[in-house]
């Protein structure tokens, strides 16, 4: 009880005058880890219990003890009388050698026969492409992006193009929604704003690459069909000059981070399925001028519980139901409040051509650390859109708009209604309290309970 105390004191927005001056978020002191050393008293970690490799060394007196106060040292030799290094000697030819060796030495069979409806049969105009981009994750290198595939995805805010992308700082598929419903028409019509294209997606991965190969990665233009099949070249996705685009409104974009509690399974602990459909909705919106059609992207980033993992958030949960709110929980954990970084996030917009000097763009968002991180990683933005939960809109005195407001309560999917719920509201409450969120409180009846 005196660590929580400790950590409550730590972390709270209400820290005395005095004491202003501390870190509180993301300290780069573990409170937590700090409160574990102050109560432990012997200056030791778990490490020194566990490991024990001489048990006699310890004690002298100990049978067996070796008396180190008699241990001396070997006399320094002169160099050219130094025994020579050991040289491990590995017993096996170097497997570059043996791979040549078993190819000459294994007779050569023909290839067995498939049936023509074997699944590993690809038509000859389709090459295998490598399972991922960048075979090692090395997070001293340079964070580079690779659009691995795009595609069509017709959802009930209008057709989408979903974009996979790999990195070389971690293996994990990010995502990339890409709302342009304008790229369905015909190439020579006018366009009143550049295409949202993936430049490494339309670069020409190799000499040996078919259009067949672009096609099925969704390096394509127009809307592809049995009759309608133009792949993209490298210029397909060069931004023309600033001057088309000035006449429409920025793009709109949302970051945001994986949640499948909120997003899969309707939980109504969080607003994130209710968040994801609602950017949809608003990027597919068309703008207010004639010309202004439905433009952006959410990106979405495999961060799933703030960064600390589905595992870890199930437990912080459990933490919550013991009265914790969403950031104590975390750092009982050894988490921090928020682990989630904004890096590939940036790369995968540049590499869309989005919030650039040409194409700057509006934010959906209330979270200031997410604007501080895209602003530090060099994204241009100009307008922040605030997320108002639909269920905190539903409860404003001038509540009249919203045709999703009266659909059933929990349908997070996308295309869903609202979620609402005691969980949702302190969690919402958390998160402008503890974590600084830009939204107005309104009054939800739970402010008497928070922790
Ligand atoms: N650790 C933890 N993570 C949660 C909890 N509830 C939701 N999340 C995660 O919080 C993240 C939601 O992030 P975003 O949708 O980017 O939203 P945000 O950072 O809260 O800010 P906005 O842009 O204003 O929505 C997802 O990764 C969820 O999995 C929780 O109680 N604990």
């Amino acid at each position: 009880m005196s660590d929580l105390a400790l950590l409550d004191f730590l972390t709270s927005p209400d820290l005395p005058v005095a004491k202003h001056g501390l870190k509180r978020r993301d300290a780069d002191l573990d409170p937590l880890m700090l409160a574990a050393v102050y109560s432990s008293g012997p200056q030791v970690t778990r490490n020194h219990y566990a490991h024990d490799f001489f048990p006699a060394v310890g004690d002298p007196r100990a049978e067996g003890a070796y008396d180190w106060t008699k241990w001396q040292a070997e006399p320094a030799k002169p160099a050219g009388q130094r025994r020579p290094r050991l040289k491990y000697v590995s017993r096996q030819e170097p497997r570059s050698q043996r791979l040549r060796r078993q190819d000459t030495e294994t007779p050569k069979s023909s290839p067995p026969e498939r049936s023509p409806s074997s699944s590993h049969t690809l038509p000859p105009s389709i090459s295998r492409t490598p399972a991922h981009a960048f075979p090692s994750s090395d997070k001293s290198a340079p964070l580079e992006v690779k659009c691995m595939a795009r595609t069509r995805v017709p959802t009930p805010h209008g057709p989408v193009f979903l974009h996979l992308y790999h990195n070389n700082h971690d293996s994990k598929e990010h995502l990339a929604i890409v709302v342009d419903p304008a790229q369905f028409a015909e190439p020579s019509q006018p366009r009143p704003a550049p295409p949202i294209r993936s430049r490494t997606l339309d670069a020409v991965w190799s000499d040996a690459e078919t259009d067949m190969d672009r096609i099925t990665r969704g390096a394509y233009v127009g809307r592809l069909s049995q009759t309608s099949q133009t792949p993209s070249t490298p210029s397909s996705s060069q931004h023309p000059a600033a001057a088309a685009a000035a006449a429409v409104p920025p793009p709109l974009i949302r970051v945001h981070s994986e949640c499948f509690t909120g997003e899969t399974i309707g939980s109504m602990r969080c607003d994130c399925g209710e968040q994801l459909d609602e950017a949809l909705r608003q990027i597919a919106q068309p703008g207010a001028a004639a010309a202004a059609a439905a433009r952006g992207a959410v990106v979405y980033l495999r961060q799933e519980g703030r960064g600390i993992g589905l595992l870890s958030k199930l437990r912080a949960y459990n933490l919550q139901d013991l009265g914790h709110d969403t950031v104590t929980a975390n750092l009982l954990l050894g988490h921090g409040a928020d682990e989630r970084g904004y890096a590939v996030a940036a790369a995968i917009l540049r590499d869309l051509g989005l919030g650039g000097a040409r194409e700057p763009v509006r934010v959906l968002t209330n979270n200031p650390d997410k604007m501080a991180a895209l602003a530090a990683e060099g994204i241009r933005v100009v307008e922040r859109v605030p997320m108002v939960p639909r269920s905190w809109a539903c409860r404003q005195p001038d509540a009249a708009d919203g045709a999703w407001a009266k659909t059933s309560a929990g349908a997070t999917m996308i295309g869903g209604g609202v979620v609402y719920g005691a969980d949702l509201d302190k969690y919402l409450r958390t998160k402008v309290l503890r974590m600084g969120h830009m939204l107005p409180l309104i009054a939800t009846g739970e402010e008497d309970d928070d922790p």
